[in-house]
């Protein structure tokens, strides 16, 4: 089923005067390496953006972090949600991996990426969120013992996401030119509003920030059934409508999308309320 941008409306948490920055929500973040810093500032910068109380990031890039965005905390404690992976490699994660077995341990919903999705694979859970293009699912598939061709994910990649959903007991959103999301035994969703100049490096660390910041905000019905998939899916409409506003018909960085995330939730507030 197609996800319109009303959908989206409905799953942006707007704060109210009885709001502080710990009730909004507080959005942990593991993410970033020295390989792939500019991965953790995308997906801070996405998040800070996107609207929401806090963010602790405890990764390895905490110096172009602070420098781009110096209202992040590096302090460990208590967070609403986690985002974990964006700019890690599954074979170099260090002292990462246990803090992405933490997150997974957790009770807290997780958006993983990149370099955690193999971590998932080895711990799947209700509350995970894996982020994957192509590639990346033919590798977790792999992991669970199911061999497939990335060429057969992308001339089918709707019924992979929910193959991949119910093999893997996670909710599966699968990147691409349609994003197609899937959660077990839940809705099926799909999101088609981001222009081609959005493949570009980095686009998909920004859009797990923006994730990230829509699980942290509806901490209180984020792992509700159904919910993880609405909410992935409202991440993919901001995403798609940011890039859009972003392009006007022209070249967009990933910074460009993350810069333009305002413009696209004010948008959609806008919509709803007239
Ligand atoms: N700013 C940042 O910090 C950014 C950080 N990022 C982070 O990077 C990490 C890895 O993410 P990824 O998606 O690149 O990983 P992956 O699926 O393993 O792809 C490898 C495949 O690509 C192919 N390939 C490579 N070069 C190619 C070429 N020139 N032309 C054609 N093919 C080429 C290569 O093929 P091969 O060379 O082996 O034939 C292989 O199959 C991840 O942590 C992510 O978060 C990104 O988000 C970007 C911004
Ligand atoms: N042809 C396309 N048209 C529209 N959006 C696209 C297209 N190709 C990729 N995207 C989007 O761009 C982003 C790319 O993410 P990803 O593959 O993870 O790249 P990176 O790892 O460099 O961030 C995803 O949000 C994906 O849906």
């Amino acid at each position: 089923m197609p996800w319109a941008e009303r959908d989206a409306a409905a799953h942006v948490a707007v704060p109210t005067a009885v709001s502080d920055k710990y009730s909004r929500g507080v959005l942990g973040v593991v993410t970033g390496s020295s390989a792939y810093p500019g991965a953790a500032v995308l997906g801070v910068e996405a998040a800070a953006r996107t609207g929401i109380g806090m963010i602790r990031y405890l990764g390895d890039a905490t110096e172009p972090v602070l420098a781009r965005r110096p209202e992040v905390v590096s302090a460990p404690g208590r967070v609403q949600a986690w985002l974990i992976g964006s700019g890690t490699d599954s074979q170099d994660l260090g002292l990462l991996a246990a803090l992405f077995s933490d997150a997974l341990a957790s009770a807290e919903p997780v958006i993983a990426d990149a370099g955690a999705l193999e971590s998932v694979a080895l711990a799947p859970r209700r509350g995970v969120i894996v982020t994957p293009h192509f590639r990346e699912l033919a590798r977790m598939l792999a992991a669970g013992g199911t061999r497939v061709d990335v060429a057969d994910i992308a001339a089918d990649p709707g019924r992979w996401a929910v193959r991949a959903a119910n093999r893997l007991g996670v909710t599966v959103l699968l990147k691409g030119a349609t994003t197609w999301i899937a959660e077990p035994d839940g809705p099926q969703l799909s999101v088609s509003i981001a222009p081609p100049w959005t493949a570009t490096a980095g686009a998909g660390d920004v859009l797990g920030g923006i994730l990230g910041a829509l699980l942290a905000t509806n901490a209180a019905t984020a792992v509700e059934p159904g919910m993880p998939a609405r909410l992935a899916a409202s991440a993919a409409v901001i995403h798609g409508l940011a890039a859009s506003i972003a392009s006007r018909g022209g070249p967009i960085t990933a910074l460009d999308i993350a810069e333009r995330v305002p413009d696209a939730v004010r948008r959609l507030l806008s919509s709803e309320s007239g």
